[in-house]
């Protein structure tokens, strides 16, 4: 039994990555879970919530608890992934790489294994527009992220949402997936030198 190979979707917030995920998921010719740090953030939210009802005794800042929580979460995200991976499932991760902490430590698990990397492709035009229509995102957040998100050259395969509808993008990740082509970008990414922010 093969180990499962993971499809890496790189883009800021509201370039698509959630709804090229559903479709992968709603298609049954390859299974995928699909694993987003999102999740991971959510149910120790959740987790703490119910168990220390009580507001805590001393407020802190909410970079400080980042500062405690972040990269533990984080290894623990990618455990799972890794877990799956050996397991023979297909992972489908759509986390903003944003910073290169994040990015490293990715390329550090996976940079060995099936990863698909692929560039979901947005101008910041349509980013904006997005944002303002869909109204649950912090209006600039994809501005932000977009020089940090788009730096990478080096892509399996690219998918334009401007230009594809989710459907369609995921039609096109499942045909790169079938034909057999290696999956190189993670590799050649890894040779470079990326700082740690
Ligand atoms: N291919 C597409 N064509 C047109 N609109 C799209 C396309 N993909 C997504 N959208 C729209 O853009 C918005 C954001 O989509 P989505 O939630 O998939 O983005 P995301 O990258 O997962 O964002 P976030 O990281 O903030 O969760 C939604 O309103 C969605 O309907």
């Amino acid at each position: 039994m093969k180990q499962g190979i993971l499809v890496f979707l790189n883009g800021t917030s509201s370039s698509g990555k959630t709804s090229i995920s559903t479709e992968l998921i709603n298609q049954k010719e390859i299974p995928f879970y699909h694993l987003s740090i999102d999740d991971f953030f959510n149910n120790y939210n959740d987790f703490i919530n119910n168990k220390f009802p009580d507001e805590p005794p001393r407020g802190i800042d909410h970079q400080v608890v980042s500062q405690i929580l972040d990269d533990s979460i984080l290894t623990l995200y990618l455990a799972t992934i890794k877990l799956l991976l050996e397991l023979g499932f297909n992972v489908v991760a759509d986390t903003v790489l944003n910073n290169d902490k994040r990015f490293n430590a990715f390329l550090d698990q996976f940079f060995d294994q099936p990863t698909l990397f692929i560039g979901v492709i947005c101008s910041k035009e349509e980013l904006i527009r997005r944002e303002q229509a869909r109204g649950d995102r912090q209006i600039g957040l994809a501005a932000s992220q977009f020089s940090k998100v788009y730096r990478f050259n080096e892509y399996d395969l690219e998918v334009n949402t401007e230009e594809l509808n989710p459907i369609e993008c995921a039609e096109k990740i499942l045909s790169f997936i079938k034909s057999d082509r290696d999956y190189s970008a993670f590799k050649k990414i890894s040779k470079k030198e990326i700082s740690v922010s």
